[in-house]
């Protein structure tokens, strides 16, 4: 779905939902990928008409878009607490407890802004459901640590696989200077398990396993229609 005008249609339902979930006075995570910009380009909007709010980028894609259509942004490192954050996801559980992101590499500094927020809500069109997460987990990985990790995914049922950069040899480089491990376990049964497995290996930098994390879900579908689900 993610390139036709449905997806398109269903994600900027569920991304502009979203937005309008966001009230004056809020310091708001903006979060990376085609979904959380129908997110920001809504909110921008809402900033045009006179909504007071700060942003946090999750990336630079993010501060760029945010930038552009005029939300003031605070930097990452300078925020403690946020009181929304919206973001997209690659996979959603349909209990809504576990997500897998990180499709743009992105997911480290989203985690951050996740835990961040008050309130996470996710957006997302209705093909990215599953009973049961099996998309590849996106683990990014300093590069030092780049053989024993793969070597611990592997001992865990994984299927390590380098994120290979486009238009350019070699592979991708996160904007924190690091190395994706796309890591395939087939389906997950415990997603919380496997995140503590994923976080406890050093040189794990972050893993796209969000558990617990989402307080609310917009999916969206090709009729512009959205269903908001919480956990
Ligand atoms: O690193 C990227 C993020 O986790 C995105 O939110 C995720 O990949 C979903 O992106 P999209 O909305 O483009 O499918």
């Amino acid at each position: 779905m993610k390139n036709t005008a449905g997806g398109e249609a269903a994600k900027r339902a569920a991304g502009e939902a979203a937005a309008a979930a966001v009230t004056d006075g809020d310091r708001v995570g903006l979060g990376t990928g085609s979904t959380a910009a129908h997110a920001i380009r809504r909110l921008g909007e809402r900033v045009a008409d006179g909504l007071a709010v700060e942003g946090v980028a999750t990336s630079y894609q993010s501060r760029a878009l945010a930038r552009e259509v005029g939300i003031p942004l605070l930097a990452l490192s300078d925020v403690g607490r946020l009181d929304v954050a919206v973001d997209g996801a690659d996979q959603v559980a349909t209990d809504a407890n576990a997500l897998v992101k990180g499709g743009g590499a992105a997911h480290a500094r989203e985690k951050v802004v996740a835990q961040a927020a008050d309130r996470l809500l996710v957006v997302a069109d209705d093909s990215k459901l599953a009973a049961t997460l099996d998309h590849p987990v996106p683990v990014e990985v300093l590069p030092d640590a780049l053989a024993r990790v793969e070597r611990v995914v592997a001992d865990a049922g994984g299927e390590p696989t380098l994120r290979a950069a486009e238009r350019k040899d070699g592979p991708v480089v996160t904007d924190n200077g690091n190395l994706v491990l796309d890591c395939d376990f087939g389906g997950v049964d415990d997603p919380a398990s496997l995140a503590r497995t994923l976080s406890g290996v050093a040189g794990v930098v972050e893993h796209g396993l969000f558990v617990g994390l989402a307080d609310a879900v917009y999916v969206g579908d090709a009729d512009g229609d959205v269903t908001r689900t919480a956990p």
